[in-house]
């Protein structure tokens, strides 16, 4: 019998989700996150899929906590934290999204000398964040109005974490909003730091660094110090969606 899985609102279907990510010149993505730092998955929702994410933002079943920014000092704007289950479509993504990613995650631990190898199946790296009481579900929904910005920072929730994660843009610059540029920062040791301003359309996903990441230099690899944020949104309404790999503690 077909029984397709239950998905949380009949407008965000699960979809194809593993075909469409293994669908991208992953060899080309990985050569711009070994380089860079950051690579752009261009059109990985639909404009459809955009919506409904950012619609759910009003519905506070979907979510286990809300983040006034201001309130922390990181900014200004709002987001909130999804509980478990996930809406289908955002499980799909973070499961299809792993393996590829866990891959490019192994390279850099090599070559920064960091021990840890992460499993093939993101199942298996969340069951070990379970394990070291790493829980809660980290994936976000952002919420950027007028005079917003998120400040720079690490989402690091505990001794595990994952050294790749995903934000994907669900408003179109230019239509739904203006300013509002993701922006990368990575410290390099003993020099000063270099910036990278990732250029978004709706639907289009940029996968980063979290935190480290190896850099080839003339005697060998060194490790470079990552932030990213956002810059000031200048009007209208900006919506993110956030795929972090380990839960928080
Ligand atoms: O709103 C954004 O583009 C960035 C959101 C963010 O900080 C994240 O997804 O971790
Ligand atoms: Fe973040």
């Amino acid at each position: 019998m077909n029984s397709p899985r239950p998905t949380i609102s009949p407008a965000l279907p699960e979809g194809p989700t593993k075909a469409r990510v293994d669908a991208y010149d992953w060899r080309a993505l990985t050569g711009e996150l070994d380089g860079f730092g950051c690579a752009v998955l261009p059109k990985l929702l639909t404009p459809e899929e955009c919506s409904a994410l950012a619609g759910l933002y009003a519905e506070e079943q979907h979510f286990r906590s809300h983040i006034v920014m201001a309130r922390h000092g990181f900014g200004k704007g709002e987001y909130r934290y999804f509980k478990y289950p996930l809406p289908g479509l955002l499980d799909g993504l973070r499961a299809a999204l792993y393996p590829h990613l866990a891959g490019i995650a192994n390279g850099w631990n090599e070559r920064m000398g960091i021990a840890e190898h992460y499993p093939d199946e993101h199942a298996s790296f969340l069951k070990r964040c379970h394990e070291a009481g790493q829980t809660r579900p980290t994936p976000l929904l952002l919420q950027y109005v007028p005079g917003d910005f998120n400040c720079l920072h690490q989402d690091l929730y505990g001794d595990l974490a994952f050294p790749i994660q995903v934000a994907i843009l669900l408003s179109e610059p230019g239509r739904d909003f203006t300013g509002g540029e993701f922006v990368l920062t990575e410290q390099r040791p003993r020099m000063q730091s270099r910036v990278e301003v990732v250029p978004l359309r709706q639907g289009d996903a940029v996968a980063f660094a979290v935190h480290n990441r190896p850099v080839s230099g003339t005697k060998g690899n060194y490790r470079v110090n990552l932030r990213h944020g956002v810059s000031r949104v200048r009007s209208g309404m900006r919506h993110t969606v956030g795929i972090i790999f380990h839960d928080a503690r």
